[in-house]
């Protein structure tokens, strides 16, 4: 790679997510979700069987319904995922800096803007010569976390001379992640009352994927045990579900909407739901769990549902991110 220039970190982070829609709008879901759900490591099935089904039905319907869905939580910034992203990218960067780690941090996402590709382009071109990728997924998963580095395999088989480069797989039982999420949890509670029954709610994936060995399901259990120990929760007063089934073949269980349905009936008049395993909310947390889990839990019965955001820009969520980071950066020259 070129020499940095002068006054130019030569390392960088690129903290990665998931990507989101341009727009809340069909022409911007058909996009997304036609490069989305074109990846073999979300879609797990053979593409002359899985691309007709795609092109032909799946992206003539979904756009619409999604684009109606993101639009009840877009900001005037943007999608939250991609606002937090890039407020994570800037804090993360400030918090190195300040203790005299001098990296450039940028955000990128793994489908839609901006993307992995484009910002490793710019960073060669600011001069970087390493880059430490972190996917802001806590637990490991193929169709996220490998899907990143595929990405940037990708960008690698254009370039002649690679830059030195780190990965980090996942950090699911991490101190300082577990520390922040236990730390926001209680800050709820000192608001609103200690909470008799928390659901712990993780994206779900199909059930085969376990079956084949993906660590993902396991690590989110793990996450939920820590969590359950740091704040000191007896296992009845703790629920670990799974949303967001997408498709027809069976995913991992228990899922999220029907355990809180389930709890609402059984008696349980409140619930306070987390999604330990989202970075930063998004669609997933923000309509579909704090908007339709809501839904679900009063219309079963229930009284009182408190979501508990993601760790977003919460500044122990930074720190853990940051310490992450600087074990990972470790021997680098900096
Ligand atoms: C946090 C980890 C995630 C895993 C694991 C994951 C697997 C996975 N997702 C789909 C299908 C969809 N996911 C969608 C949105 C979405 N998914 C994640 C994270 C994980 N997905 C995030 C952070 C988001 C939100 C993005 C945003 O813009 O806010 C969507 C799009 C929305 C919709 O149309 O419903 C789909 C589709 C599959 C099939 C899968 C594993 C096989
Ligand atoms: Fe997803
Ligand atoms: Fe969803």
């Amino acid at each position: 790679m070129t020499e940095p220039r002068s006054n130019t970190p030569g390392t960088a982070i690129l903290l990665c997510n998931l990507g989101t829609p341009d727009a809340p709008d069909a022409p911007a879901l058909r996009r997304y979700l036609g490069e989305f759900l074109s990846d073999p490591r979300v879609v797990e099935l053979p593409a002359w069987l899985w691309q007709p089904i795609l092109r032909g039905v799946i992206l003539n319907v979904r756009p619409a319904k999604s684009a109606a869905k993101y639009a009840t939580v877009w900001t005037p910034e943007g999608s939250p995922l991609l606002v937090w992203t890039q407020r994570q990218a800037a804090l993360l960067q400030g918090w190195l800096g300040e203790r005299g780690v001098p990296v450039l941090v940028r955000p990128a996402m793994r489908y839609g803007q901006p993307a992995i590709g484009a910002q490793l382009d710019a960073l060669r071109a600011e001069g970087v010569q390493r880059v430490l990728l972190l996917p802001a997924y806590p637990q490991y998963c193929g169709a996220t976390t490998a899907s990143t580095f595929d990405a940037f395999a990708a960008w690698g088989r254009a370039q002649r001379v690679l830059p030195d480069s780190r990965f980090v797989a996942g950090y699911h039982d991490d101190p300082g992640y577990i520390h922040a999420l236990a730390e926001s949890v209680r800050r709820h509670w000192q608001r609103e009352g200690r909470s008799p029954m928390l659901v712990t709610s993780f994206h779900g994936m199909p059930e085969r994927t376990r079956t084949l060995g993906d660590p993902y399901h396991d690590q989110c259990q793990a996450t939920a045990r820590l969590l359950a120990q740091a704040l000191e929760l007896p296992p009845e007063q703790l629920r670990v579900t799974f949303q967001s089934r997408f498709g027809k073949a069976k995913w991992l269980e228990p899922a999220t909407e029907p355990t809180l349905e389930a709890l609402a009936r059984d008696g349980h008049t409140r619930v306070d739901v987390i999604c330990p395993g989202f970075s930063a909310d998004c669609l997933e947390t923000l309509e579909e769990i704090a908007q339709e889990g809501r839904d679900a839990f009063l219309a079963a019965g229930g009284q009182q549902f408190h979501y508990i955001p993601c760790l977003n820009d919460e500044p122990l969520h930074i720190a853990a991110l940051g310490r992450i980071a600087q074990d990972a950066l470790a021997g680098w020259p900096l």
